[in-house]
């Protein structure tokens, strides 16, 4: 489990800080920034991205996934997760519901790990399958 790294966990927890700079939220003011941890060691990064239009805003979670799979990376331990309005870290964010079912596509429900921060040394651990019980994935087709 990638909780048990603590090295790897505050590292993580700082590049999605570091991530919150580019978090794209001129409607919303609300900043967003993920650390997506791949099984062979990278990190991706991503953050929210709002559009004019509203419905094509992408969150910070997917844009992470979708960095990592566009370049041929599916298979994940963990994402930590970051965000609040104008990129003040005082509550934990959850993900959406479209970001966790993004998660189940390519992760373990019972060992991928969710990873809420407010701080290198402040966050709160969770299985996918913790905040998305009876999730549908691609082992249902
Ligand atoms: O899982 C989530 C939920 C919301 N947001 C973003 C989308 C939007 O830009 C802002 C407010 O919903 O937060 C994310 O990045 N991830
Ligand atoms: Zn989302």
């Amino acid at each position: 489990m990638i909780s048990e790294n603590k090295e790897l966990l505050k590292e993580m927890i700082q590049s999605a800080i570091n991530m919150l700079a580019y978090s794209y939220t001129p409607y919303s003011n609300f900043k967003v920034a993920a650390a997506l941890h791949s099984k062979n060691g990278t990190i991706y990064t991503g953050c929210n991205i709002e559009n004019a239009a509203y419905t094509p805003t992408n969150c910070a979670e997917r844009t992470a996934f979708f960095k990592a799979v566009s370049e041929g990376v599916k298979e994940f331990d963990g994402i930590v997760i970051v965000g609040g309005k104008d990129g003040k870290l005082e509550d934990y964010c959850p993900p959406c519901g479209v970001c966790r079912q993004v998660m189940m596509e390519f992760c373990n429900p019972k060992t991928f790990q969710v990873i809420l921060a407010k701080s290198v040394d402040e966050y709160k651990v969770y299985t996918l399958e913790e905040i998305l019980p009876m999730g549908f994935g691609p082992s249902n087709l």
